[in-house]
């Protein structure tokens, strides 16, 4: 069943202004969108959401998968009217994938950040799922954390690993859980041919958990992707490269316009 997600609204309430929808990483809140819906809520219509299980969205019972979260943004996609720019992040990014292949008119553009078409094997996922179930998300916090900055900002910025930290020990264990073994049943590499959006894909360079070359097999088989790789960057390029992903995503709007399907 599909759940109303939580989400936040920044810029324009004019209908001239596009609309740009975020949706983000395993153990993550909207507020891990915090430098883009800051920055470019100046010119576009920026709408962050928190996937099921997921900050304050509600938390169905698991196991949840991509179609199913899918649904959700869909959901929230059609609430807002007209087709939109939509951006996704590791397991956003999968989502995202996925709403591209399902109802492709309802994108203009799609950006596909620290993503991959298929997490690895599954065990790992199942077994993280299980470990989350018994121990709580507090207990992974600090080594999901590992992943999302590079050493160097993650020793620079204390406060920041922090809050991170925090923001995933604040997860629901059902949601993170049931997240996990939607991970690990997706796979969306046949589908990714049949994406007809405009698209970008932005690897990080360190990315340790969905590394340039994840990225770089999305970008080699969706028709017509471009490919950026950001470095230095880990798994939140979105944080770490504020200013460079702010600026691609604001010229791949522009240049999608508003007729994203070929
Ligand atoms: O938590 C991780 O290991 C990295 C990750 C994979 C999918 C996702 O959303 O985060």
């Amino acid at each position: 069943m599909t759940v109303a997600l939580a989400h936040r609204i920044d810029g324009p309430e004019d209908a001239g202004a596009p609309t740009l929808v975020l949706i983000g990483s395993l153990g993550s809140d909207l507020t891990m969108w915090e430098p883009q819906y800051t920055a470019l809520s100046g010119e576009f219509r920026v709408i962050s959401a928190d996937l099921r299980g997921h900050g304050g969205s509600p938390v169905p019972a698991g196991p949840y998968t991509v179609d199913a979260l899918a649904e959700d943004v869909l959901g929230l996609i059609a609430a807002r009217g007209g087709p939109v720019h939509l951006a996704g992040l590791s397991l956003g990014g999968a989502v995202a994938q996925r709403v591209a292949v399902r109802a492709p008119t309802r994108l203009l553009s799609l950006t596909l950040l620290c993503t991959a078409a298929r997490f690895g094997d599954p065990q790992p996922w199942l077994d993280r799922a299980t470990a989350v179930r018994k121990d709580g998300t507090g207990s992974i916090a600090a080594s999901v954390v590992d992943r999302w900055y590079t050493p160097r900002l993650a020793a620079s910025a204390p406060e920041l690993v922090a809050r991170s930290r925090t923001m995933v020990s604040a997860t629901s264990d059902e949601g993170y859980a049931a997240c996990c073994e939607a991970i690990s049943a997706w796979d969306g590499r046949a589908d990714l041919p049949r994406i007809a959006v405009h698209t970008l894909v932005i690897a990080g360079a360190q990315d340790s958990a969905t590394g340039p070359d994840a990225l770089r097999a999305i970008a080699d088989a969706v028709p017509g992707a471009a490919l950026e790789v950001l470095d230095p960057g880990a798994h939140l390029a979105n944080v770490e490269q504020a200013d460079a992903v702010n600026a691609l995503i604001t010229s791949h709007v522009h240049r999608s316009g508003t007729g994203g399907t070929r």
